[in-house]
């Protein structure tokens, strides 16, 4: 794998998934890949979880890491090309990928997108320039529309946490009070529509449709309780609209993810890629019941970055 920005990136995810069981059982088996490597991070935008695991990942490689915090910490960067620099910007996005390409041998970089031009997200115009003048492979820490990192993970999780051969998985849109990406659902869809022994539900307000690409024909369920029925796993994540782009259409609390909610289900476990708002899109009690698993879920995401950095530095 020279990118990792998407199911579609990855050759054979049962190979893939077998190797990350592998890696968490014993994560210190390929210290020898790592040696004098280094792991490039870049963040145009917050981060807990990515930039947390993603150190420790290449540290348990026995691989070097730096962050640089692109939105804070270094010259303003000028995206578009042909621009001339005569305003605020300070260094063209080409020197600067270019440039901190000869510093690692693998580049993990995060940007959100902007909610405010659709075609402009979805076709990754800012990933992609990454993309173009990265001279290392390049690992999506969530772009514009993705974040395969978080699926990956999210996989690991359930593989290792299913009591049947077969289980129903629901994701769920869930009320917050900020406009989101629709990065973590798409990428969820992504990857959960791929995978054989899952029986995959979106439910979500009218309004809410994911972009078809990514949802791939999935099971579509506007009744929320409807599509909680039976079910094994419920991935709970708010994400603003794709059809009328960036804009938040309800707040309904009655989507919010209950007791009452999880009642329905299989004695279903709970995820979410977290940071999550307490009592707005999940009530403490779920969060806090013994079956979420969103503290397991997001120690998967060492395991996720591991696994990938391991792919490329071999
Ligand atoms: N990386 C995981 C999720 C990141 C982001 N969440 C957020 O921005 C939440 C911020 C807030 O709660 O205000 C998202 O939904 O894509
Ligand atoms: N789940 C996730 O990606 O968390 P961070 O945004 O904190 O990295």
């Amino acid at each position: 794998m020279n990118k990792f920005t998407s199911f579609a990136d990855v050759p054979d995810y049962k190979v893939l998934l077998n190797k990350a069981l592998e890696i968490k059982a014993n994560p210190f088996g390929y210290q020898h890949l790592g040696k004098n490597k280094t792991v490039g991070l870049i963040f145009f935008n917050p981060s807990l979880r990515t930039r947390l695991s993603s150190i420790k990942a290449a540290y348990n490689l026995g691989a070097q890491a730096w962050v640089l915090n692109a939105g804070a910490d270094s010259w303003t960067l000028e995206m578009n090309d042909g621009a001339v620099m005569n305003g605020s910007t300070q260094e063209h996005i080409k020197e600067a990928i270019a440039v901190m390409s000869q510093y690692c041998d693998v580049l993990g970089v995060r940007t959100f997108p902007g909610l405010k031009d659709r075609d402009e997200d979805y076709n990754e115009v800012v990933f992609n320039k990454i993309l173009k003048y990265a001279t290392v492979p390049v690992i999506s820490l969530e772009s514009a529309t993705l974040h395969p990192l978080q699926s990956f993970a999210d996989l690991i999780t359930v593989a290792e946490t299913k009591q049947t051969e077969r289980v129903k998985v629901v994701l769920t849109w869930a009320p917050h009070v900020r406009a989101l990406p629709q990065c973590v659902p798409n990428s969820f869809a992504d990857w959960f529509s791929e995978i054989d022994w899952v029986d995959f539900v979106i439910t979500h307000p009218e309004g809410y449709e994911l972009a078809e690409r990514f949802t791939k024909g999935a099971r579509i369920e506007y009744e929320q309780k409807k599509a909680l029925e039976g079910a094994d796993f419920v991935y709970a994540k708010n994400w603003s609209s794709y059809r009328d782009y960036g804009q938040v259409i309800t707040q309904d609390p009655s989507w919010m993810v209950d007791t009452q909610h999880m009642a329905l289900t299989n004695n279903g476990k709970f995820i979410h890629c977290l940071p999550v708002r307490r009592n707005v899109e999940v009530a403490d009690a779920v969060l806090d019941s013994p079956n979420s698993l969103v503290v397991q879920e997001a120690g998967n995401r060492v395991f996720s970055m591991q696994t990938v950095l391991h792919e490329m530095l071999q």
